[in-house]
This record gives structure tokens, sequence and C-alpha cells, in this order.
């Protein structure tokens, strides 16, 4: 070959070269960034890659003003409308976190709560790695089988016991962790044997969920009935969301255990969401102990960042078969979803109330849709939301109507209290009905609504009364820390002895909490021990876990708490349960609140006589005539919910209509207000109020003034949820052009709460 044509020959590849460097070249990375503002950023692939190294679902640093923050590439485009892009710094990925579909799901989430794609990004990642460590980081080391172990019959080693149950389990499970091994005793001694033997090898692979503490497998139940229709009626391999309504103990957690193993064994993974005070060490357990060969990642706010990234990357990467979480579970890419669902859906904690503020509950049924798979919402409560929408047919209802096993429904009887000699709180036959069943070694729960020792404390010469100088709200008086705290922005002061204002000793601490109830009834019972279980005495779930003990043993005690002790305790020698104070709900200014009492009182009323003994449970009411609570009582949540539906439809409210509220908050009320009556008078240019579009506002938020800061809202109801949508939309971007650094503004589609 001649000189000349080689050089001719290189020069047009070279050529070639330059012009497709040159097309990569101009290839741009379009990330999401944390920061509040509605859009996605351009830039250049960072230096010394090619668009080519880059690929949607991983993550970049990338430098905004004079941070640097990690951000999630979303596309990969060719044009760009700004000029001037500067490189991203690094990429920290070498495998995309997210795949395709979580992308598409968050994106449609962004959109849906009118919020910043980069904020919602975050909020899916775990606290590592939204602050850039990188996957690899949790790499694992495997041991999986050899063409030669593959081979073997299963009873090969039997002369080698450990060798023997390790080369079981690789042939019956596939391929171990080294951390899921050694926590099944099986260490390095014993892996080390089967390699020897050519028979295994460790590979390294993506990452395992920390391993959960077993206990001891359980076999599962007979399924009644009721249960077997419910999971009959569920179709695997395409989109269906079912309402699955049955009562207190009868049997909802072992339907989603059934339909949780059929997905594991389609080789599907599923995904339980639990409400934030659900997911204790005992339910963990429970469904360890139902699946010991599969692998459960945990997502909860206990876990050491380096285990929720660990338990989060083996869900994203289709390691884990269970994933079991609170409400930001939601956002984990799962690539092989075969099942959601949702117990206690009615739950307020699945709806973020503060950042970006979707609802864990209905994305849960937009992702199954966009997936293709079944979705269970399940309560003994149902939520308004979730009963209109199997009501009118649009989720398949299912029932459970009975309790599981033996027990039978609790017997419900409301105490009057006005006119009463109450002590501490107490009608005097309640007292009697602790007493009797305590003796018959028997447990009592005794529930109240408020923690600390009393909710407010005045003096009884000039009326001073102790108020947060933060927040519309007063201290309440926690005399085990002697001080007195705002439950709103957690100020705290020292337990005075005389009153600031006249110096008198006369102070009156109005109302009890837990901790007064505390004291009385320990005094009261003394010769049975009193267990507290509020969010002072149970600063972790392993700490709520170490004090409900000697309840799960079975001795005779009181057990006295909040709503921590309303919801999925299973304790099955409660017989007694006393609600102190039924009324709550009754007279709130917040639509929402009736649905929220009746709830609480059947979840509550819920936990006496699962087991083989009848329960009782013991209203206190200052109106046991009051229609709402006559007919909870009489005709159960069921009909009572279906009542309040038919209000709802009177009064032209959610979920009938669809509701947003535009939220602003300042420590001047009226920039906040101001701001609120500019937003309704562009809204309404754009939409003018109708039958079928209302606005109620701007109106102080139920707790008016928090932290320093006077909060007001823009209600906004319209019976078209897009036209909600696409008006919301466009207010962001009118929105995001205020210029006052010092007020915050927030949309809150679908708003829970008024407060
Ligand atoms: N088919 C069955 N036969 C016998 N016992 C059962 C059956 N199904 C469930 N159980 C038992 O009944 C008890 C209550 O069941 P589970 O906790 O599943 O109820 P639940 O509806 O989820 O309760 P809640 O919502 O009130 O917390 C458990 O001890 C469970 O093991
Ligand atoms: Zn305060």
């Amino acid at each position: 070959m001649a000189p000349q044509e080689v050089f001719h020959a290189a020069g047009g590849q070279e050529q070639q070269e330059r012009a497709a460097r040159e097309v990569r070249q101009r290839a741009i990375l379009r990330v999401a960034v944390p920061v509040p503002l509605r859009r996605l950023f351009d830039y250049l692939p960072p230096a010394g890659m090619t668009s080519e190294d880059c690929r949607p679902g991983q993550r970049f640093w990338v430098p905004f003003g004079k941070r640097s923050l990690v951000a999630v590439l979303v596309d990969v485009v060719d044009d760009s409308p700004f000029d001037e892009l500067k490189p991203a710094l690094e990429r920290i990925d070498s495998h995309p976190v997210f795949d395709q579909r979580s992308r598409q799901f968050l994106q449609w989430a962004a959109d849906y709560y009118q919020a910043p794609a980069g904020e919602l990004y975050a909020a899916a990642l775990p606290v590592a790695l939204r602050k850039g460590k990188p996957a690899d980081y949790w790499a694992e080391q495997w041991l999986e089988l050899t063409t030669e172990g593959k081979g073997l019959p299963e009873t090969a080693l039997a002369r080698a016991k450990k060798q023997q149950a390790l080369l079981q389990l690789l042939l019956s499970c596939g391929r171990q962790s080294r951390t899921a091994l050694n926590a099944r005793g099986l260490n390095s001694t014993v892996c080390k044997a089967l390699i020897e033997r050519g028979l295994a090898r460790w590979v390294s692979g993506p990452t395992a969920p920390p391993p959960i503490e077993n206990a001891e497998p359980k076999p599962a139940p007979d399924l009644n009935d009721e249960q077997q229709q419910a999971i009959d009626a569920i179709r695997f391999g395409s989109f269906s969301a079912s309402l699955l309504e049955g009562t207190t103990g009868s049997g909802k957690t072992e339907v989603y255990l059934r339909l949780m193993e059929r997905a594991l064994r389609e080789g599907k993974q599923a995904l339980l969401l639990v409400p934030e005070i659900g997911l204790t060490p005992q339910t963990l357990r429970r469904i360890a102990a139902r699946f010991p060969d599969f692998r459960i990642a945990a997502l909860h706010s206990g876990l050491a960042d380096g285990e929720r990234a660990r338990a989060w990357l083996s869900a994203a990467s289709g390691v884990a078969d269970i994933v079991i979480g609170t409400r930001s579970a939601i956002f984990t890419p799962l690539p092989r979803l075969g099942v959601i669902l949702v117990d206690e859906e009615h739950d307020g904690s699945f709806k973020q109330q503060d950042g970006v503020r979707y609802s864990a509950r209905d994305l849960s049924v937009v992702l199954a849709k966009r997936a293709g798979v079944p979705v269970m919402l399940g309560s003994a409560t149902p939520s308004l939301e979730s009963l209109h929408n199997a009501l009118s047919g649009r989720y398949q209802h299912l029932h459970l109507r009975h309790r599981a096993g033996n027990a039978r429904p609790p017997q419900i009887s409301l105490v009057p209290t006005l006119h009463q000699q109450l002590q501490e709180g107490f009608a005097p036959q309640v007292l009697r009905h602790i007493g009797e069943t305590l003796g018959r070694g028997e447990q009592v729960l005794v529930f109240i609504n408020r923690r600390g020792y009393a909710p407010a404390l005045t003096c009884d010469d000039c009326g001073w009364l102790a108020d947060c100088p933060h927040c519309s709200s007063k201290l309440t008086l926690h005399r085990r820390q002697r001080h007195l705290r705002c439950h709103h922005c957690d100020y705290r002061m020292r337990e005075v002895h005389s009153c600031p204002q006249c110096h008198s000793r006369n102070l009156n601490a109005l109302g009890a909490g837990t901790e007064r109830s505390e004291d009385f009834l320990a005094h009261t019972f003394n010769q049975f021990p009193v267990i507290r279980v509020d969010r002072d005495t149970t600063s972790s779930k392993q700490a709520l876990d170490r004090l409900l003990e000697p309840a799960r043993n079975g001795e005779p005690c009181l057990l006295l708490g909040t709503q921590m002790l309303a919801k999925g305790h299973h304790l099955p020698r409660v017989t007694l349960v006393v609600i102190q104070d039924a009324d709550g709900g009754l007279f709130s200014a917040d639509f929402r609140a009736p649905e929220r009492m009746g709830q609480l009182l059947e979840q509550v009323a819920g936990r006496a006589g699962r087991g083989d003994l009848a329960g009782h449970v013991l209203l206190q009411s200052r109106y046991p005539e009051h229609p709402m609570l006559q007919l909870l009582l009489n005709k159960g949540y069921g009909a009572f919910a279906r009542q309040l539906l038919e209000e709802r439809a009177l009064t032209q409210l959610p979920p009938i209509r669809a509701m947003a509220l535009v939220r602003a908050e300042c420590e001047e009320a009226r920039w906040a207000e101001e701001f609120l009556t500019n937003a309704r008078h562009y809204l309404e240019a754009l939409a003018p109020p109708s039958p079928q579009l209302q606005y109620l506002g701007p109106v102080p938020a139920l707790l008016e003034r928090k932290s320093g800061r006077f909060r007001f809202y823009l209600q906004i109801t319209a019976e078209k949820r897009g036209l909600l949508q696409q008006m919301l939309a466009r207010f962001c971007a009118w929105a995001e052009g205020n210029k006052n650094r010092r007020l915050r503004w927030a949309v809150d589609m679908d708003a829970q709460e008024l407060s």
C-alpha cells in the first residue's frame, strides 16, 4: 500500500470523527436541579466526557450560581435556548439510578402537584444519595454457584452440614449477598469451603438490603371466605385499583401478604406503603417471618443514612423483592414492580404537608396504572376520597365484614360527662371498669389526644395565659421535663411557679395530657404497670417496641397514649378501651374534622377484643346525643362515612370536587394577604368564578401564626380537575416572578389540612 493512500484514508476518517465529535459536543444535558424553580436546566457534559457517557437517570454535580448541586439527568438534547452553557462538573453514577418509568412518573407528579422536578427528584432520593454519595459505594459481594455447583444434587454435601445448608440455599434462592449470609450464620469459612471445591465464587454486584431481624417463621392461617374472595378479585399483570374496606382485626394484613406472595412467585416486586407510625419492628418481623427466603427492603426514617441508601438502591436495582416504606417510598424506582398495597390508606401521613405536597396514596394509583399492575388500598375506615371512588365504580370495592379467627366486634357504650363528678377527667364508672378489667388479669388501653401534662397554664388571679410568642397557640406544660413547650414551633421556656405578670402563686394547669393522666392512673391502680406511649416516650420505633413488650407478653397492664396507640397494634389481651374525650371533631372549622374523628374513634375502638376475649369500649362525651356520634355508634363507620359523603355533595366539597389551596406566609400579615388577593385576581382573570369553579379567600389558616409567620390561604374548588391544573400551572409561572423574598408561597393540590 502506498504511503500516500494511507494518509488520505486516515484524513477522511479524521474528518468524519471530528464532525461526529462536534455533533456530540452539541449534545446537551437537560437536568433537574433541586431548586424551587419549575424548569429544567441545560449543561454540557463534564470535561472529558461525551454525551455517550451520559445516560438519563444518572446523577451529576453541576455548578449552580456559587454552589455545586446534585442534579439528575432527565434528557440528552441537541439544542438549547440558552447560549454559554457551562459543563457539568462530574458524573456521579456509572449506571442510572432512576429508570425510565420512574423518571416519567416523577415528571407526572411534578406537573400534577405544580412542583419543581428537581425538588421531586431530591424527595425521591435517600439523603446520602441526595448529597452526592456514589451509588457504587454500596456495591455488594455476592456468592453464586459455578456450573459445577449448579449441577450438584441438593444432598451432595450431606456430610458437612453447614456447607450443605449453604448449597441448598444457593440452589433454591439463587445468589446471596455477604451480608445476608452472615445474617444466617453462614460465615466466610463455610463460603470458602464451597469455593475451594470449585462449587461457588464471589462476584461483585448490586446493593443488597440490610437484613431484617427474623422472627420465627409462622405458618399462614387458612383464609376465610371473605379473604379468599378479596384475593381472587385481584388479577395480576394488568392495572386495577381496589378498596379493601375491612373492619378492624378482619385480617387485611393477611390479604396483603397473600398478594405479595403471588407477586413474588411471578418474580415481581411488591411495594407495601404504610403510615409513618405503622412501620414498626413488629410489622417488619411479621413480614420477614412469612417470607424468610426473599429480600426485604424497609424504607423508613429510623434508618441511618447509609442503611437507608442501601435499602433504596437494593429496591431500585431490582434486588429487593419486597419494599416496605412510608410515603416517600412511592418514588423508589422498582424495575420489577408487580403489585402495590397501601395499608391504612386513610392515614394523614401519606400526604406530605410541606415542600412538595404530594399524596403517596393517590400517587400509588397513578403508578400502578403506568406500570400495569394492581393496587389495593386497605382500611377499616376508608377516606371519603377512596370510598367515593369505590362507590362510583372507579375502584373495585372489596369487603371484610367480620373479624378474623375467633375475635368478635367490641361492644361500645357512651359515657356522658356533663354534670358528672369527674376525677382528673375520668367518670367514676369508667374508673370502676378499668379496675375490674385489670383485676381479671386483662389489659386496658386509655386513649388521650394530648401529650404533656396540661395543654394550658393560667394564673387564677390575673388571668395570664402561657402563650407561644411565635405562634397563635398556647404552650403545653411538660412537667417531667420542667418546661412549657409549643407543639407547633418547639419553642420552650422553663416551667414557672409564679405568674410572670402579677407574681401570684395561684397558677392553674388546665386540662389533662398524657403525663397528668399517667400520674393519676398510676396512683389509682398502683398494683399494675402503667405504660405511657406518646412522642415523648418513644424517641424511636425500637423504643415503642420495647415499651409494648409487657403488653405483648399478656400481663395485666394499663396502656395510655395518643394516636400512636390507635393504629396497627395487635394486642389480643386488651379487652377494655377508654376514649377520654370523643368530642374532638364535632365543632371544628375544618370540614374534614368529623371524618378524622370517626376514623380515630373506630381505629382506637378496634384495639379492643382482638383475641379470644370479648372487647368493650367506653367513650366519654359531653354531647352523647349528638347525631354524628349516635350514627357512628349505632351504625358504624361505614354508614357514618356514607352520610358524610352526602353532606360533601351538598356543600360541593372534596371528594365531590377537586380542591387546591394557594398558601402564603410572611412575618408581615398584610403582605401574605395582599399576595393572595393579587393571586385571586390573576386566577379569576384566567377563569372567572362560576358554579363550577369557586374561590374562597384569602382567609387566615386555622393556625394563623406559626414560627413568627402569618399564614393565609386561597381556596379553589373546581368540578374539572384538568382546568384547575392548567390554571395553577399558569399561576406558578406568574408567582415565580414574585420578588418579595420574605414571603413564602405554595400550591397545595388536593389539600388535606386547612391548618
Ligand atoms: N384467616 C384467618 N384465620 C385466623 N386468624 C387470622 C386469619 N386472618 C388473620 N388472622 C389473624 O387475625 C389477627 C388480625 O389480623 P390482621 O392484623 O391481619 O387484621 P387487620 O385487618 O390488618 O387489622 P387492623 O386493620 O385492625 O390493624 C392476626 O392475629 C392474624 O394473624
Ligand atoms: Zn410556637
